[in-house]
């Protein structure tokens, strides 16, 4: 029987915040884009332990206060400390280490990057949500690996929300949907857009089913 968590991942928009150092601006960069967004990730490579703290706790309280599911990149630590989601990557510790520090009902994703066996294993560890990419070259992460399209229609069968990630934009993303993304998680392709919310929404509107 699958778990339901806290609060249910709609399809849409999978913002991931860039590493900015200060606190408060994240937070204002951010808060604007959360009524166009499925889900938000913290997700900041640069900052200290107390900086990804702060941070991590301002858009915890944003996120609750919007309605938006909150996701910790790498801590779930941290996560379980906010009553967040956790995102796991190969090198972030196993599954089933953090869900006994979450919980049953936080969301638990999982990176499998180009590999249809890593996301048959998180499905079969507990995972809440698989992810694929980078789908595109990324400037916040230029070295990750690359994953082909046909991963996203592969991975149907095992009956999880599908993530897409790497290099996403308004513009590149609508195979991404066709080929059956659940959600598209974005940093640069909203972030580093000249009018932020008009990207986030972009990406948002790629969901909607248009009226006939
Ligand atoms: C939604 C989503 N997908 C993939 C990643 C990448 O995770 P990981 O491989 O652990 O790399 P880092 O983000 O930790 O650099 C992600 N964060 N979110
Ligand atoms: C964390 C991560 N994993 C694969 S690509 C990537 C970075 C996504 O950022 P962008 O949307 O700017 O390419
Ligand atoms: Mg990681």
């Amino acid at each position: 029987m699958p778990r339901a968590p806290r609060l249910a991942l709609e399809r849409g928009l999978y913002l991931v915040t860039p590493d900015d150092p200060d606190r408060d601006a994240l937070l204002a960069r951010v808060q604007p884009l959360l009524p166009a967004c499925a889900c938000l990730q913290y997700r900041n490579k640069q900052a200290d332990a107390a900086l990804r703290r702060a941070q991590a706790t301002a858009l915890a309280d944003a996120c609750r206060a919007a309605g938006v599911p909150f996701i910790v990149n790498d801590d779930a630590r941290l996560a379980a400390d906010l009553g967040a989601g956790v995102h796991l990557g190969e090198h972030d510790g196993s599954l089933a280490a953090a869900r006994a520090l979450v919980g049953d009902d936080a969301i638990i994703g999982v990176s499998c990057y180009d590999t249809l066996d890593r996301a048959r294993q998180a499905a079969a560890a507990g995972a809440d949500y698989i992810a694929f990419g980078a789908f595109f070259p990324s400037t916040t992460k230029p070295n990750a690996r690359r994953a082909s399209l046909s991963l996203l229609r592969d991975a149907a069968p095992l009956g999880l929300p599908r993530v897409a990630i790497g290099g996403i934009t308004p513009d590149n993303a609508r195979p991404l949907v066709d080929a059956g993304a659940d959600l598209i998680a974005v940093v640069s392709g909203v972030f580093d857009a000249p009018d932020p919310l008009a990207a986030a929404r972009a990406c948002q509107a790629l969901f909607e089913i248009p009226e006939s």
